[in-house]
């Protein structure tokens, strides 16, 4: 495949993921764990295009859509103070993981040209929803259609699985993309799950992000760990009852010591009908399933309206909606990955 002209630019729409199960097999020598996890990809989106440049090196510039002062009023927080910074602060150095990923790609297929990228960011970050793993997986794509490299070539993968677990999740399988895959190992070794049905879910996510690693270093190993055999096997049936009663995350205990308001946001969907609620990956994001989508809509709303209706209560100061519990609401069915890549 040739190098496109420097002019083209490749534009396309990470996906979040969502964990349906995950469980901790042990804790291995590299400081990881042994993972058994099944994920799904959903519609809740972040946006990157990239171009290359003459000139080598990473050029990144970050913004929240649809503006940063909107995602932070639905979190009612306040961007500028220390608590919106750590949950909307996202890096535009080689802290960012597009900026990681392109450079390396660069090095690896030993290109003189650069990258020049633009990411609009919708999926929240420490939310246990991938959206760094997401962006970088697509980041690897996009580099690949701009200078001619095969999205199945085997070095793709590798730089994957060496930027982050959740990566190669993300990457997909370019000739049979999936919506849905369990990732065992540290993440790394994936194995596509068919899924008969569209999932509907809900996500809600609370104003405050957790480490990944932290996370993982509160959790305890089960003495009999579950493995997902069971539940991939609910989950090819479609059977909203059986997949909902499979359905497991080993790390909500703790990440629920540390977030009490996950308890809080999971009972309140649980009341409101949805099924199977959970945290999804280290959270600090939960979800729910719905019979459909527009019950899942209709369940979105409902609850977007309880959190503004407490909001409303507030006296509406800044220090008031700093303590309310409040949430961004979304209703997202499952995708395919990889997303779909656009050259303008
Ligand atoms: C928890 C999960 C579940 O899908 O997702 P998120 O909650 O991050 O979305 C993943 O295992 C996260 O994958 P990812 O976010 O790529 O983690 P990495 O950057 O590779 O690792 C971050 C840190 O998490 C811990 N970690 C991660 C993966 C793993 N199998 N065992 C671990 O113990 C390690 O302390 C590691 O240093
Ligand atoms: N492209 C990116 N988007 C969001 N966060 C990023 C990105 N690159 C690096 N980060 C950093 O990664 C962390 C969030 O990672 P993310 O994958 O969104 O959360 P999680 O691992 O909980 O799913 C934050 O500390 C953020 O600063």
């Amino acid at each position: 495949m040739q190098p496109l002209p420097l002019s083209s630019i490749a534009v396309t729409h990470p996906p979040a993921k969502l964990n349906l199960f995950l469980e901790l097999i042990g804790k291995r020598n590299d400081g990881y764990h042994d993972i058994d996890t099944v994920m799904v990809a959903i519609d809740w989106r972040d946006q990157l295009r990239v171009q290359q440049t003459e000139t080598a090196g990473v050029q990144l510039s970050v913004q929240w859509m649809p503006s940063l002062q909107i995602i932070a009023d639905e979190l009612g927080v306040d961007p500028e103070s220390e608590r919106g910074q750590s949950l909307l602060g996202i890096p535009d150095d080689s802290r960012n993981l597009v900026h990681q990923a392109l450079t390396r790609f660069a090095a690896r297929f030993g290109l003189t040209t650069g990258f020049s990228c633009h990411l609009a960011k919708s999926i929240p970050a420490g939310a246990g929803m991938g959206g760094a793993s997401s962006d970088a997986a697509s980041a690897l794509l996009c580099a690949a259609t701009l200078s001619g490299v095969p999205h199945d070539h085997p070095d793709l993968a590798v730089l994957a699985a060496e930027l982050g677990s959740d990566i190669p999740f993300f990457l997909g399988n370019s000739l049979t993309p999936w919506t849905a895959a369990r990732a065992q190992g540290r993440g790394e070794r994936l194995t596509p799950v068919t899924l008969s049905t569209q999932l509907n879910t809900v996500v809600l996510f609370p104003p405050q992000s957790l480490s990944t690693a932290k996370i993982y270093s509160e959790s305890s190993i089960s003495d009999v760990p579950q493995l997902a055999d069971t539940f991939v096997e609910a989950l090819e049936t479609g059977d909203l009852t059986s997949i909902t009663s499979h359905m497991c995350n080993r790390l909500q205990e703790p990440a629920s010591k540390i977030a009490p308001q996950i308890d809080e946001m999971l009972k309140s969907m649980w009341h409101h009908g949805l099924r199977g609620c959970q945290l999804t990956g280290s959270g600090s994001a939960c979800f729910g399933l719905a019979e459909s989508p527009i019950r899942a809509s209709r369940l979105a709303s409902q609850l977007r309206s309880q959190y503004s209706a407490i909001k409303q209560r507030g006296d509406g100061s800044h220090a008031d909606r700093q303590t309310l519990p409040t949430a961004r609401v979304v209703a997202a069915n499952s995708v395919l990955v990889p997303a779909g890549i656009q050259v303008e």
